[in-house]
């Protein structure tokens, strides 16, 4: 992967770097630039732009490229702009400047979590408008504020909003993690985040993490924490900042047409896939619950798994190996001929 290029950077690497100095770092995101970042980039691709409020200061902004055959549900590709908070002493560069090293890492907050895939998608758009594309399904790019924080004044509120259901999705793609291996993950449903605020008067409380999947062990758990509370005494509650009871799986059966087409890609460019269930949480899991099938990807193999930790980084030439990635992806996805739903 050594690249050092003599011929200066490929721009949609600079895009991305731009992207990555855009600071929509929580818990005070600059949403307003990220806005405008990707109302600049609707004017320059020639896509519909249409900025959705959700809550006061949340936008959900939606770049379209409509299809030729508007009767098709449609391709939605999705990207939350949010990125976590950093420590920066444990930084070797800034992580708001997106540094490139000699050789070819740009580091950055959100440099895998996931500004990475938002520009993918918009440069793979890019190239196919260049070449003269049309496909049958319109592809909606969506950016999503508060995903790091749970997605409540995002996609929770996005979902339910005649706007979203105008989009008609049929089929979405959102965020994975990188694979350290040769190998590329995709997520096909999650672990369903239940988070527990223990309030302890009197002794100092903890919180614990369990995280099980089977409606009857997560009852369990609740009558346990109840219990454990109980028997703690007087003025010991507990509640909860996360609580999903709405497990849904996407399917990774060869005859599902959505599944065909994405695996298929994968398997003509010999991509290795690990179909897994994400151990953590995104926006997919609305548009699971309210019946959109959702893929986790973000094409990054021979990559650390860096989401969240110190010096965040992304090598060049694997950015741009994505977006070979999603030009392939693109064109399969949006031509997933008529289901039986839709005729
Ligand atoms: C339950 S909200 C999840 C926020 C974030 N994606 C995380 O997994 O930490
Ligand atoms: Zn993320
Ligand atoms: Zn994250």
């Amino acid at each position: 992967m050594a690249s050092k290029r003599r011929e200066g950077e490929h721009p949609s690497v600079t895009l991305f770097r731009q992207y990555l100095r855009i600071r929509t770092v929580q818990p005070e995101p600059d949403y307003g630039a990220a806005v405008a970042f990707l109302e600049e980039r609707a004017c320059q691709l020639g896509l519909g732009c249409q900025k959705v409020e959700v809550a006061a200061g949340r936008v959900v902004t939606v770049l379209t490229w409509p299809g030729t055959n508007p009767r098709l549900s449609s391709l939605l590709l999705n990207s939350h702009t949010d990125v976590v908070p950093v420590f920066k002493e444990h930084w070797s560069h800034d992580p708001f400047e997106a540094f490139k090293d000699a050789d070819g890492y740009i580091y950055g907050r959100g440099a895998q979590d996931m500004k990475c895939v938002g520009i993918q998608y918009l440069e793979a758009v890019r190239r196919l408008k260049v070449e003269g594309h049309h496909f049958p399904r319109t592809i909606h790019m969506t950016f999503v504020p508060d995903e790091e924080i749970g997605g409540h004044q995002g996609m929770e509120l996005f979902v339910k909003r005649p706007e979203f259901q105008a989009l008609r999705a049929g089929f979405a793609l959102d965020e994975g993690l990188a694979n350290p291996t040769d190998a590329f993950t995709v997520f096909y449903s999650e672990r369903s985040p239940w988070w527990v605020q223990v309030t302890s008067t009197g002794k100092p409380g903890h919180g614990s993490r369990f995280i099980e999947d089977t409606a009857a062990e997560k009852l369990a758990f609740e009558e346990q924490l109840q219990g454990w509370c109980q028997a703690a005494g007087e003025g010991v509650t507990f509640e909860f900042a996360q609580k999903w009871t709405e497990p849904r799986m996407t399917s990774t059966d060869d005859s599902d047409p959505w599944w065909a087409a994405f695996s298929g890609v994968c398997k003509d460019m010999n991509l290795t896939l690990e179909p897994e269930i994400f151990p953590a949480a995104t926006d997919s899991r609305y548009l699971r619950a309210v019946g959109v099938p959702a893929l986790g990807f973000s094409p990054m193999n021979h990559t650390p798994v860096l989401l969240h930790d110190h010096d965040e980084r992304l090598h060049e030439a694997m950015f741009l190996r994505g977006i070979d990635i999603y030009t392939r992806l693109l064109p399969a996805l949006a031509s997933v001929p008529t289901l039986p739903s839709e005729s």
